[in-house]
């Protein structure tokens, strides 16, 4: 198997990202982390951007021990000097310095002709080869310049001393295909090619960075420019942890590997993302919350069946939980008795296709469901004692500048329908009014406590309520996406659970009282 370098830029064209700009110390802690990834290389930071990244890229190769460090510099004197300076204490300094080849750049941004950008940069290289053995030379804006005259480049700078040579596509612009054949002309027509390193650098302005990498890869590049997430320049670089992933499943097919720990995969990519403030999309390859979460039912019974059903890779290897069951409105009956066994309840079949219905009738109107709310489901239904009373419907009329007015229709177990109306000083005080005037009941409501069971607005409410009566409390407890129908169903549950203890049809024993 071919070994494929990997050269992180997080810290440099990561950093390049709209908006982000790490100090010191989050450039070291991250640093810490590429070395503990085991990457080949950590370009740094660009020196003369600023003293802070000169200062930074200094701490990053003074501390860091393993991956070499690079630093970047334009075909400048003062910017390879500040280059140096910053990198010079480091196990294996890198100084990669570039210009750019297209005509486009050329004639609109540097204004210099072919030839004057050719020698440019071959005095460049031979200015950093004065200060280390290892030198990178880019060409910028590589993949819209003529393919002659960069090879014609990289075959001068490779005689000026250049160690690698990178092919940017600056503007995301090339192809898969493009990419490959445009390595494939560089092998065969720059001269002392085969003794460096062959570079690709891909941004992801089409979604191609990725793919590119790959097929560059595939043409003969050794060395491969990402960054953590993707993060990067305008759309962003290529995603390391999706080309490293790519070659590990692959690896039988692209006949190469990196070296990366990929265990610390998923701890970096998270440290990357706090510290820029970049976030990763959920459905981020490899690394987004739902690149190992199945939800639809058919996918959840293939994964606890055999997980190679519908995973190509495991999320422990790359330092991440197991496969995540996500319950929600997709899901079967196989992954909902999978979660509640691991809650530790242990239902019957008749337990389960009740507590499996409420779940259904939950998952239509919440798009999250909690173990929270799991728990709520089945110990009210499975713990639920006989319902004497059972609520058909509540109705409540409440705001501001309006007197709070309660309608409840209640079924009696002997078929009764009975129907209160009454107000109160708030929705639930009516309602708790109209239940106990209609069943002619007056228990004190010792407590009343309402708690949001899971968070948003549209999460189950809970309310636990204690009743005295009959020299006796009794609690009572219900869960509704309304809180007044949670209320009313807690004070029923108290209410039910009084006439139990009594074994008397209550409305009978209270209205005789
Ligand atoms: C494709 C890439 O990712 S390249 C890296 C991009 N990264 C950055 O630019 C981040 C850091 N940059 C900076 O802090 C600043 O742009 C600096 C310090 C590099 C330069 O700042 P300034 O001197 O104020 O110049 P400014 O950025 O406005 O313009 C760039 C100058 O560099 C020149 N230049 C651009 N690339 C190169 C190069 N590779 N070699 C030599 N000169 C170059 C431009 O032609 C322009 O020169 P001009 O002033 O003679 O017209
Ligand atoms: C400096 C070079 C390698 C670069 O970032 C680019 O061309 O995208
Ligand atoms: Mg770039």
């Amino acid at each position: 198997m071919k070994k494929i370098l990997v050269f992180d830029t997080t810290l440099r064209d990561g950093e390049q990202s709209p908006g982000v700009a790490l100090n010191v110390h989050e450039k070291l802690e991250i640093a810490r982390q590429l070395a503990r990834l085991n990457v080949d290389i950590i370009e740094a930071g660009f020196p003369i951007a600023s003293p802070g990244d000169a200062e930074a890229v200094k701490a990053v190769a003074r501390e860091i021990k393993g991956p070499a460090i690079c630093a970047l510099a334009r075909a400048k004197e003062k910017d390879i000097e500040v280059a140096w300076e910053s990198i010079r204490y480091a196990e294996t300094p890198i100084i990669h310095t570039f210009i750019a080849t297209s005509d486009i750049h050329l004639k609109h941004k540097l204004r210099l002709s072919r030839e004057q950008a050719l020698e440019q940069a071959v005095w460049a290289v031979k200015k950093a080869k004065s200060f280390t053995p290892y030198v990178e030379f880019s060409a910028e804006d590589a993949t819209r310049s003529s393919w002659e005259y960069l090879a014609q480049v990289y075959s001068a700078v490779i005689e000026a001393g250049a160690t690698t040579i990178n092919i940017p596509d600056t503007v995301g612009y090339i192809t898969p295909l493009e990419m490959k054949e445009l390595i494939e002309y560089l092998l065969k027509n720059v001269k002392g090619i085969e003794k460096t390193t062959i570079s690709v650098h891909c941004h992801n302005d089409l979604g191609l960075a990725v793919a590119n990498s790959l097929l560059a890869i595939q043409g003969g590049a050794t060395q491969v420019e990402c960054t953590i997430n993707g993060i990067g320049e305008r759309a962003g670089n290529a995603a390391l942890e999706e080309i490293v992933m790519a070659l590990h499943v692959r690896g039988e097919f692209f006949q190469a590997q990196t070296d990366i720990n990929y265990q610390e995969i998923y701890r970096t990519s998270r440290l990357v993302s706090q510290l820029t403030g970049m976030l990763v999309q959920p459905n981020k390859a490899v690394v987004g919350d739902n690149a190992f979460a199945h939800e639809s039912g058919i996918h959840q019974d293939g994964v606890l069946k055999e997980r190679l059903t519908y995973e190509i890779m495991d999320a422990r290897l790359i330092g991440r939980q197991e496969k995540v069951l996500v319950l929600g409105k997709h899901s079967g009956r196989h992954a909902f008795a999978k979660k509640l066994e691991e809650l530790g309840y242990h239902l019957s079949e008749e337990e389960l296709n009740k507590a499996f219905a409420r779940f259904k009738q939950l998952a239509d109107q919440k798009k999250h469901i909690t173990e929270a709310d799991l728990e709520t489901i089945v110990s009210e239904e499975i713990t639920k004692q006989e319902e004497i009373y059972q609520l058909d419907f509540v109705h409540v009329c409440s705001g501001n500048n309006i007197l709070p007015t309660a309608t409840v229709r209640l079924k009696a177990a002997d078929g009764q329908t009975l129907e209160g109306v009454a107000t109160g000083v708030g929705p639930v005080d009516a309602a708790y009014k109209a239940i106990s005037k209609m069943l002619g009941i007056s228990p004190d409501l010792v407590n009343f406590t309402l708690q949001s069971i899971s968070g948003g607005t549209e999460a189950l409410g809970e309310v636990l309520v204690r009743i005295f009566g009959d020299e006796k409390v009794y609690v009572g407890r219900g869960s509704s996406q309304d809180v007044v129908v949670a209320s009313v169903m807690a004070y029923l549950s108290a209410i039910n659970k009084m006439a139990q203890e009594k074994k008397l049809n209550p409305q009978k024993d209270y209205q005789e009282s």
